[in-house]
């Protein structure tokens, strides 16, 4: 590390006045990691020859897609009129599934850079982290980035960014994180226009979790944003939701690796390390004090963040269940917002049914199992909490269609979204299309410049999760931006489709739609399965049904399968092989009543996809 580097690490922080924190926000691929690789080059923390793209980006999945799914913060030394200043940046995630760290984050800074591509414009999620860094009390500071690209129309979004936030188009700085042309007019304008963090050194340790992770061998890092007072290591702190106190065996700064310090004071940003093992004994949104001069008054926290998707995960071979048991153990210990419980299905066997926050969440745990634990999983489709009033007025909470009361029900309610598209204007008619398919109903439009609209609807949580993203970018060419809120809950005319084999209900294709849906549902799924289980000895009815009503129905025809049919002529070792290997098949066979089911049929049936691209013919 360079010896200017090393000056800034110092507990820089007896002087919060020298201290600037911010974070940057922008949408999805608008080059916040990249922007970010720059500074840590042009202020010297990293060295040329260690640099590498997406520096933050520690795991593996987050530089292969090239998202941020994990905030990070990093300190970093920045000269302006002769003062050092240490800068601590927080680095945040742009989906909409990770929202709930992007407020984590904003509540642990001063102030934000606002970023924008200047080839695209203001995108939805530009938007929604504007609005939370306003809420927060933020300082902002618009800057469009990739002045390189061809395509760059800098002075037309720039009037648009002005338009927004108020304030003149000059006032927009213009940066390129690629060639880093005005990165060091960015950090100079981040001296100059973000507060210094204020706080009461003298008073008893107040800090805030905005992040903790579990790393294999330190334990849980703790990331703490200081308010008051000061925390140094050996001193024994206490958590103020639990009372829990630990000894902290270490503290200090990331910059970017990290680096140990004799303690952090007023408004400093740095990690903590306790020993402990699970993260939720260090929960974000808890306040950390000293467990001998406690404060009285903790922190405002951040409210949980609650699952919206619920689906099952079941191991693909059956004897990796205690295998999946302890990796979703071991991914919860760094993800918070990860629930899950056990479940059991007659087709897939043992699994879980796990909560997320949405459907990249899930997507995103699935493949960490799959690659960080080599486990091969199915996940069921993706379901929503629905509440369910029975006829005799009881309700009850249901996020697995199996669990959906039989009888007679008196009302549904569903979970609502706000959301919000963002869109070139010639787009509009097909992205009205979809969303009222989707049983949308239109809130308003807003024209952000001549040819941009945002278009406001309400639309039912469940008409979302399924493929709404890709069937909105696929209508648009790729041009929409999506970003939605929870907008309460309605009631909606939902029932349960029940798939049967053979009279016999297959539980993991049950699925809770609307009743104008339902058909369509039963016709797509019987279908589905038809072609995808072999023939039995006898013919096998497949066939929709809402309670006890049938509602779409296919058959297979019978079939006696005689492996040994090709066998003539009498060499017995070879008809045995033969039979053998029928054994070996029908050890993955599942039994639905008398029905013979390979395993991979009921796969394949729930990750086909055409499901509601069908639908929305
Ligand atoms: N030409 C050009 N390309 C850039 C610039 N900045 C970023 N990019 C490219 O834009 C893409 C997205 O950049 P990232 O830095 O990964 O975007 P991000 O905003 O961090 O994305 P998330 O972490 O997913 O939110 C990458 O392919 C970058 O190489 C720039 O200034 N000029």
């Amino acid at each position: 590390m360079s010896p200017r580097a090393q000056a800034a690490l110092e507990p820089a922080a007896t002087d919060p006045a020298r201290i600037r924190n911010f974070c940057i926000i922008a949408h999805i691929d608008h080059g916040k990691s990249t922007l970010a690789d720059r500074m840590l080059q042009l202020t010297g923390i990293v060295e040329e020859r260690a640099m590498r793209a997406q520096y933050l980006d520690r795991m593996d999945i987050e530089r292969e897609r090239g998202i941020t799914i994990k905030s990070q913060a990093v300190r970093m030394p920045w000269e302006r009129d002769g003062e050092t200043y240490a800068l601590n940046m927080i680095d945040t995630p742009g989906h909409v599934d990770f929202t709930y760290e992007v407020s984590r984050s904003l509540a642990a800074c001063e102030g934000a850079i606002l970023l924008v591509d200047a080839a695209q414009g203001i995108e939805a999620q530009t938007l929604a982290n504007l609005y939370l860094a306003l809420e927060n009390d933020l300082e902002i500071i618009p800057v469009l980035n990739k002045i390189d690209l061809p395509a760059a129309d800098p002075d037309k979004y720039a009037a648009e960014l002005a338009n927004l936030i108020g304030g003149s188009p000059d006032d927009v700085l213009r940066v390129s994180g690629k060639t880093g042309a005005g990165v060091d007019e960015l950090l100079d304008r981040v001296v100059e226009r973000i507060p210094a963090p204020k706080g009461d050194a003298s008073a008893p340790a107040r800090a805030m979790i905005f992040d903790s992770v579990y790393d294999a061998y330190r334990g849980v890092v703790t990331y703490v944003r200081m308010v008051d007072g000061k925390l140094t290591p050996r001193q024994r702190i206490q958590m103020m939701s639990t009372r829990a106190t630990h000894e902290l065996l270490e503290i200090g700064v990331s910059s970017p690796e990290p680096a140990p310090t004799k303690g952090l004071g007023v408004g400093e940003v740095g990690y903590l390390i306790t020993g402990v093992k699970d993260v939720r004994q260090s929960k974000v949104g808890d306040t950390v004090t000293d467990s001998v001069k406690p404060a009285t008054e903790p922190l405002a926290g951040y409210t949980d963040p609650k699952p919206m998707v619920f689906s099952g995960l079941y191991p693909i071979d059956a004897s990796d269940y205690p295998e999946l048991r302890e990796a979703l153990d071991k991914l919860k210990l760094s993800d918070a917002a990860l629930n899950y419980e056990p479940e059991t299905s007659v087709a897939l066997g043992f699994g879980f049914r796990c909560g997320f926050l949405g459907l990249l969440h899930l997507e995103i745990v699935t493949e960490r199992l799959e690659r960080e634990f080599g486990l091969d999983i199915i996940t069921t489709a993706p379901s929503v909490v629905y509440e369910v009033t029975t006829e005799d007025k009881k309700t009850v909470t249901v996020t697995n269609p199996s669990e959906f009361p039989t009888g007679k029900i008196d009302s549904v309610r569903e979970p609502m979204v706000r959301a919000a598209i963002l869109a070139p204007k010639d787009y509009v008619g097909t992205i009205m299309e979809l969303c009222q398919s989707r049983r949308g109903t239109l809130i308003g439009m807003d024209y952000l410049s001549e040819d941009r609209v945002e278009i406001k609807y309400t639309i039912p949580l469940g008409e979302i999760v399924f493929d709404f993203f890709d069937q909105l970018k696929s209508r648009t060419q790729g041009y929409a931006s999506l970003d939605y809120e929870p907008a309460g809950e309605q009631e909606s005319d939902l029932v349960k489709v029940d798939i049967l084999l053979q009279g016999e209900q297959v539980d993991a294709f049950s699925a809770i739609v609307h009743r104008d849906k339902a058909y369509a549902y039963g016709v797509l799924m019987t279908g589905r399965l038809k072609e995808l289980i072999p023939r039995q000895q006898f013919e096998v009815p497949v066939q929709a049904a809402i309670g006890a009503r049938i509602i779409a129905r296919e058959s297979i025809r019978a079939m006696r399968k005689d492996v040994l049919a090709k066998c003539y002529g009498g060499d017995i070792t070879r008809k045995r092989k033969l039979l053998e290997k029928q054994k070996e098949g029908k050890k993955r066979m599942k039994m639905v009543g008398r029905v013979e089911v390979p395993q991979e049929a009921f796969i394949a049936a729930l990750s086909g996809d055409t499901e509601r691209k069908d639908k929305d013919k």
